[in-house]
């Protein structure tokens, strides 16, 4: 048995609940470099706790494609974690709310170009799931000295569907 979601594009609005969308988008924040730059300025909840610092590490992911089954969500306990894409290309975000210390109804998002997240501290979510080649990402996220991870694997599958053209 399995269960089907279908996947929603990307807004901050309904992302909200879970993390943070950082995109370019409308007017920057601040105009800088003599004009010549736009800064869309502390666009993410950053969250390291007390005993972690914040890493840059770089990921080289395998793509995948839809429809995309998912058996596990994980969470990072004591820190926040954003994946910022080094391409163009759409990525697949899952996550769901928390229920009494499981994941509760997942949601799946796609990605417009350009679009990276920001998983707040906690958040149940699928990996890092691309969908092209490279898959190649910047993430922002603890580095400390416990393991900060929390995997929960579903009875039931997840199956992740493209969105109705
Ligand atoms: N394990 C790891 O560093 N990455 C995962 O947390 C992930 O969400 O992809
Ligand atoms: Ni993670």
């Amino acid at each position: 048995m399995s269960r089907e979601i279908v996947a929603e594009p990307l807004t901050a609005d309904a992302f909200a609940p879970f993390g943070d969308v950082l995109e370019a988008e409308g007017a920057p924040d601040r105009i800088i470099n003599q004009g010549l730059c736009g800064r869309y300025h502390d666009r993410a909840a950053l969250d390291f706790g007390p005993d972690g610092r914040a890493g840059i590490s770089l990921f080289k992911a395998q793509a995948r494609a839809l429809p995309y089954r998912l058996d596990m969500f994980e969470r990072h306990p004591e820190g926040s974690q954003a994946f910022i894409p080094m391409s163009r290309d759409p990525f697949l975000v899952i996550v769901a709310p928390d229920a009494d210390g499981a994941p509760g109804t997942p949601r799946a998002f796609l990605t417009a170009p350009g679009q990276g997240i920001n998983l707040h501290r906690g958040t149940w979510h699928g990996v890092l799931t691309p969908l092209a080649p490279p898959g190649l990402f910047a993430v922002i996220d603890r580095i400390g000295e416990t393991a900060n991870l929390e995997e929960h694997w579903l009875d039931e599958a997840c199956v992740v569907t493209a969105p109705p053209d």
